[in-house]
């Protein structure tokens, strides 16, 4: 049975494109960077806090047969990395350091089983318009960008402020859609 530890409606959409039937695991894990810590190890390590977390809320005889899957996403500018903004200032002062720049989307996997866990991470550069203050107002008064990264959406109105996107728009939604398939491939899911 496979478990998506997360309470993201975005990966549950996109794990769906996989075609694999899963139940949902509610988990709430601390999100904060050692200091020093790289943000390529900082978003494995969450992914696994988050599996690690869905892994322990199953009993014994569930685990025996479970296979869990997390997944956490950060957008990185440089050594920043911008989690999900706290408030509307958090998100405006995020979009104005995004603006007219090119940045990283890096959105790690991991999956356990009762014998082995792997990850993977998905990094995408994502370039950003220049926007104006009014722009920038304009977007955080949506509410898109609560509960995203980076306080921007790519499958919303998010769309209209990138001007391009090398990399996978699925990682960058939250979920990379090869790396999961790849995986579970591996723990001999036919996917
Ligand atoms: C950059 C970007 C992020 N996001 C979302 C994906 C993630 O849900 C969120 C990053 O926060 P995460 O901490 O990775 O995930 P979460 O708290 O939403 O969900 P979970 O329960 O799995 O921990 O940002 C988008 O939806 N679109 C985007 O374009």
């Amino acid at each position: 049975m496979l478990y998506l530890a997360s309470q993201s409606p975005r990966r549950r959409e996109l794990l769906g494109q996989l075609g694999v039937s899963f139940s949902i695991l509610d988990v709430n894990v601390v999100e904060v960077p050692f200091p020093e810590e790289l943000p390529v190890d900082y978003v494995q390590r969450v992914a696994r806090d988050k599996a690690q977390a869905g892994w322990e809320s199953l009993n014994r005889e569930t685990q025996a047969h479970a296979l869990v899957l997390a997944s956490d996403t950060e957008v990185v500018l440089g050594d920043r990395i911008f989690g999900k903004p706290k408030d509307a200032d958090d998100a405006v002062q995020m979009l104005q350091a995004l603006s007219g720049r090119t940045h990283d989307v890096m959105s790690a996997v991991c999956v356990m089983s009762a014998k082995r866990e792997h990850g993977d991470v998905c990094i995408s550069r994502v370039r950003f318009a220049e926007l104006d203050e009014a722009d920038i107002a304009a977007y955080v008064a949506t509410g898109e960008p609560f509960g995203k990264a980076g306080a921007y959406a790519i499958q919303g109105k998010g769309a209209t402020l990138i001007q391009y996107l090398e990399g996978s728009y699925s990682g960058v939604m939250g979920l990379p859609v090869f790396e999961t398939a790849r995986l579970l491939r591996g723990f001999g899911l036919s996917v």
